[in-house]
C-alpha cells in the first residue's frame, strides 16, 4: 500500500492527540510541538523543504481565550501570522492543508445555528486572531485547504478543558461552584471530531475536493451551567465523584471573565454531513460526553 504522509501541528494539544490515536491505516503521521516549530515567532520559523507530507493538519493555536486579551501580540502571532506562514509553505510545496477554527468568530446574536457562510464578528482577541488565520488560509490556498470551525472541545486527558476543570473543582469539593448560564454552545468531544477530521483529510489526500469552510460540533446545545450539571450527574453515577457539590447558575457579567464570549454559538454541521455522509453525523453531546467519561480513570 502506498503510504501517505500527514503532519500535525500542536503535538501536545488535545486535538492532535486525538488525531494521532486515530491514525488511519495507510497514513504515516508525524506531530510537531513547539520544540520543533515555535509558532510564536513566525518570522524565524524554519520549515523543511524535503521529504514533505501530502497534508498538514494545523491544530496548534493560542487557545487561552482570557490570556489572549492580555497578550494580543502573541495571539495574533500564533493564530494569525504563523498560520499564514504555514499556508504559504503548503502553497509553495503543493501540500494540502486542513485547519481548525472556532465558534468564537461569531458574535452570538443569531437565533439559529450558525452556518459557514454566516457573517463573522468576533468579540475577543482570540476570535479575531483566529479570523486572521482563516482569511490567510483561504486567500493563499483556496480550495486546496479545508477549515473546520468547531466548539467547546474537551477530552478526558490531562490537559485543561471545561470537563477536566469541572471534575478537578468538584473533586476538591469547591462549593458552591459558580457557573455561567447565559452562554450557549455545543460541547464537543475531541475523539468524535477526530473521526470527522480524518474523513475529510482522506478526501483532501485523494484530491477529491474536500476543500472549503465547514462547521462541525456534537449535536444539541447547552449552557456552561447545564454542561457542568451533566458532568456532575455522570461523574456521580459512575463513581468518578463521591459527593455532589452545589452548582450555582450565574451570568457571564457576574463571572467577569476578561474575554467577552458569544452568548450563543451553536454551529450547523449540515454541510459537512452532506459532504462526508453518515461518518460525519454528529452524536448528541450528552452521549459523546458519557463515552469520554466512561473511559476516564477514577479521580485522584
Ligand atoms: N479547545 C477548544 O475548545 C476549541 C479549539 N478550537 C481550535 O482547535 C484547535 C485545537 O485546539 P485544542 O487541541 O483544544 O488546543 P490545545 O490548547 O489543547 O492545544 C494547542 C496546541 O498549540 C500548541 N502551541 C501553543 N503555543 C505554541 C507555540 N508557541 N508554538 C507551537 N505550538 C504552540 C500547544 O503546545 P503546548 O502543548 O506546548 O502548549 C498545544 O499543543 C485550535 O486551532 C483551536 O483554536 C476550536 C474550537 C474549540
Ligand atoms: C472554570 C469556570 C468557567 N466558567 C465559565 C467561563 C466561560 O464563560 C465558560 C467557559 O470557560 P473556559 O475558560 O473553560 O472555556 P473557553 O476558554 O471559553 O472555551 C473556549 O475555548 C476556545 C479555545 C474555543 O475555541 C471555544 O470554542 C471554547 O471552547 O465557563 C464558569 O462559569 N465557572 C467556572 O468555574
Amino acid at each position: 500500500m502506498h503510504m501517505q504522509t500527514v503532519w500535525i501541528t500542536g503535538a501536545q494539544g488535545q486535538m492532535a492527540r486525538a488525531l494521532y490515536q486515530q491514525t488511519p491505516p495507510g497514513c504515516a503521521v508525524r506531530c510537531f510541538g513547539r520544540q520543533q516549530w515555535d509558532l510564536s515567532q513566525p518570522a524565524k520559523l524554519e520549515l523543511p523543504r524535503q521529504n514533505l507530507p501530502q497534508l498538514l493538519i494545523h491544530t496548534a493555536a493560542m487557545t487561552d481565550v482570557d490570556g489572549a486579551e492580555k497578550d494580543p501580540h502573541l495571539a495574533f502571532a500564533l493564530n494569525g501570522t504563523a498560520t499564514e506562514r504555514l499556508a504559504q509553505w503548503c502553497a509553495d510545496y503543493g501540500i494540502a492543508m486542513l485547519a481548525l477554527s472556532t465558534d468564537y468568530l461569531f458574535d452570538g446574536q443569531a437565533t439559529r445555528p450558525y452556518r459557514p457562510d454566516d457573517r463573522v464578528n468576533p468579540l475577543s482577541v482570540y476570535g479575531r486572531s483566529k479570523q486572521v488565520g482563516e482569511q490567510a488560509i483561504q486567500e493563499i490556498l483556496g480550495d486546496q485547504a479545508a477549515i473546520i470551525r468547531t466548539a467547546w472541545l474537551y477530552d478526558g486527558g490531562s490537559g485543561r478543558n471545561f470537563l477536566t476543570t469541572m471534575l478537578r473543582l468538584m473533586g476538591q469539593g469547591t462549593t458552591p461552584l459558580r457557573i455561567v448560564e447565559d452562554q450557549w454552545g455545543a460541547p464537543t468531544a475531541c475523539d468524535a471530531l477526530a473521526r470527522v477530521v480524518w474523513a475529510l483529510a482522506q478526501q483532501l489526500l485523494d484530491q477529491a475536493h474536500g476543500g472549503g469552510l465547514y462547521h462541525w460540533s456534537c449535536q444539541g446545545q447547552s449552557s456552561w451551567f447545564e454542561f457542568a450539571q451533566t458532568i456532575q450527574q455522570i461523574a456521580l453515577e459512575m463513581g468518578l465523584l463521591q459527593h455532589p457539590v452545589e452548582l450555582q447558575p450565574i451570568s457571564a457579567v457576574q463571572y467577569g471573565a476578561p474575554a467577552p464570549r458569544p452568548a450563543y454559538s451553536v454551529l450547523d454541521s449540515t454541510l459537512l454531513v452532506q459532504r462526508l455522509g453518515t461518518v460525519a453525523q454528529p452524536p448528541p453531546w450528552q452521549q459523546a460526553l458519557r463515552a469520554v467519561m466512561q473511559a476516564m480513570p477514577p479521580l485522584k
